[in-house]
């Protein structure tokens, strides 16, 4: 890579979960009378006095505005080196080729003879550890690919814009594609714990979704859930996942945040239907006008996004209602105690963002004297027993029912982004131990349905008065009408139209994180909740 650098290294992210310790110039090494690398609060600056430049670097100048002084943010540096020779330095980095695209690069530093070897190898040390903060180095990476994913081009995503850059960052990959529907679920059941460090999966939400559930399907449920972070490189249409986590739907961006990505827990949902078991959901069920356009609009994968703009377009028109009945166990109630409950965990967790370090609520805590024990799961290592039995044990004491005669949108979120910029559940957080519970009743006119879907981009939708938004840890839903063509989506994928039972596992997953957290900005106002507010909450 030494032809071709870029001529600006500018930062692609800020790196939040990698303090560089103290302000200002922390280190530095001479490479002979001319060359200086300083490592700076959030850079590598090279200081380059040599009047011939293009003999010691691969790159040309960049960043401030002398000439020969060129700075890389030190959340995109992948790897630094000593040749084993120890004449040449080099630092691998992600380079912003363009505000969505980073490609890896590579500065290449001659060492002079009189260098101190120890000394360089320190300060490489000091580089790297820096560089990655609390994030591991070298990840070895399970990678599934999905070449069905979006408009059916994972593979060459993959190739293309974020192998260079996971393999700069000295990750060693085992790339496996998959070639049928449940492949990486199989993959997720038989995959070797203790060879690998991350699972990442080259798709749209469906691979996640077979990976976490291959995962829970193991006699080691519990270790392999807790222990193995789930990871996505999106290359779908909606990749939820990735836009949460790393705040990206693109490739290169994400590949990024996977080698500087962080331990992050993750709640997950289990969701039990008559006839087909128990599932584990981390993103989404719906029923309504959400399910209908995550389903019905599959056919129009090879759009990408726009196959949600097209079929909202024709479910807003069409007007169905879905009337059905809703068992829930309430933890929060209304908004302010919503945007309370938010700030308390952000102003007051341990985390980057507060997510870390809080206990989920009472109620939610998992308590052997609550827990019933599930058919056909080892309590000892599988997944944990069901609180509250299955969607076939009477409605549990305590739960509130409600009956929606008219309902227009029933979507229940553990994530916020459900697609990039749409913000359905802007309370929701990683490990909270609850899920967002969003419901619309109908019907709803064409102009409310547009001024609601415009909310969701612009943050306005969490206050709007047609929204019903809750914290819940639990609930039943029950359509009222058999209907062989009627819709639920879990995690985006069709599941059958009848009654479904889901409760949350506080942090029984793990994935990575940017921030230890989502990277959703939370609901409007969260942090301006008032006294009154938080005394009523
Ligand atoms: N080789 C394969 N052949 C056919 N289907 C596959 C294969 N591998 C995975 N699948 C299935 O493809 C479905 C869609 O996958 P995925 O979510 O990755 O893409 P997407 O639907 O385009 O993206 P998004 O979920 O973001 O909208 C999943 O249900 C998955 O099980």
């Amino acid at each position: 890579m030494a032809e071709g650098t870029p001529d600006n290294v500018a930062a692609a992210s800020v790196p939040a979960a990698n303090p560089a310790g103290k302000a200002g110039i922390v280190e530095s090494v001479e490479l002979g009378p001319k060359v200086t690398l300083l490592l700076e609060h959030d850079a590598l600056v090279v200081h380059d006095r040599s009047s011939n430049k293009s003999r010691r670097t691969s790159c040309p100048p960049m960043g401030h505005s002398h000439t020969n002084t060129r700075s890389i943010p030190l959340y995109n540096i992948l790897w630094a080196e000593l040749t084993p020779d120890s004449q040449t330095l080099t630092v691998d980095y992600a380079h912003e080729a363009k505000s969505t695209k980073l490609r890896a690069a590579q500065l290449s530093l001659p060492v002079p003879a009189t260098a101190s070897v120890p000394q360089m190898t320190t300060f490489l040390a000091t580089l790297l550890s820096r560089s990655y903060g609390r994030a591991r180095q070298r990840k070895r990476a399970y990678v599934i690919i999905n070449p069905n994913a979006g408009p059916g081009e994972a593979d060459k995503l993959f190739e293309r814009e974020a192998r260079p850059i996971l393999e700069a960052a000295r990750m060693p990959l085992t790339v496996v594609t998959t070639t049928h529907r449940g492949h990486a679920a199989e993959l997720a059941r038989d995959l070797d714990l203790g060879a690998y460090d991350v699972v990442v999966a080259c798709s749209g939400d469906g691979l996640p979704h077979e990976v976490f559930n291959g995962l829970g399907s193991r006699p080691d449920a519990r270790a392999a859930l807790g222990g193995m972070p789930v990871v996505m490189l999106p290359c779908g249409s909606g990749n939820a996942m990735a836009c949460n986590l790393f705040g990206t739907h693109r490739p290169s961006l994400a590949a990024l945040a996977i080698v500087k990505g962080v331990d992050t827990p993750f709640d997950l949902v289990s969701v039990t239907q008559e006839g087909s078991g128990r599932k584990l959901s981390f993103l989404s069920q719906s029923l309504g006008l959400i399910a209908d356009l995550d389903i019905t609009t599959e056919h129009m994968r090879f759009m990408g996004s726009t196959r949600f703009t097209v079929g909202f377009a024709w479910l807003v028109w069409k007007k169905n209602l879905y009337p059905c009945d809703l068992a829930v166990k309430v933890e929060i109630d209304h908004k302010d105690a919503v945007r309370e409950h938010y700030r308390s965990r952000v102003e007051g967790g341990d985390g980057e963002n507060g997510e870390s370090g809080e206990a989920a609520p009472k109620s939610d805590r998992e308590s052997d004297a609550t827990r019933t024990a599930t058919p056909g799961h080892d309590e000892d290592g599988g997944l944990p027993p069901l609180r509250y039995g299955t969607v076939q044990d009477k409605i549990p004491e305590g739960w509130e029912i409600i009956k929606h005669e008219k309902l227009w949108s029933f979507y229940c979120g553990n994530m916020a982004y459900m697609s990039p910029g749409l913000d359905f559940f802007p309370a929701a957080m990683a490990n909270d131990g609850l899920m967002d519970m969003v419901i619309v009743d109908g019907p709803v006119s064409a102009m409310k349905a547009i001024e609601i879907q415009l909310g969701v981009e612009s943050g306005q939708y969490f206050d709007h008065p047609l929204v019903k938004y809750r914290k819940v840890s639990a609930y039943r839903l029950i359509p009222r009408v058999e209907d062989p063509n009627g819709i639920i989506s879990i995690d985006g994928e069709k599941a059958d139209f009848k009654a479904f039972q889901a409760e949350i596992h506080p942090a029984l997953g793990r994935t990575l994180s940017k921030v230890g957290g989502y990277e959703n900005p939370g609901p409007k106002h969260w942090d301006k909740v008032a006294n009154y507010e938080r005394l009523l909450a």
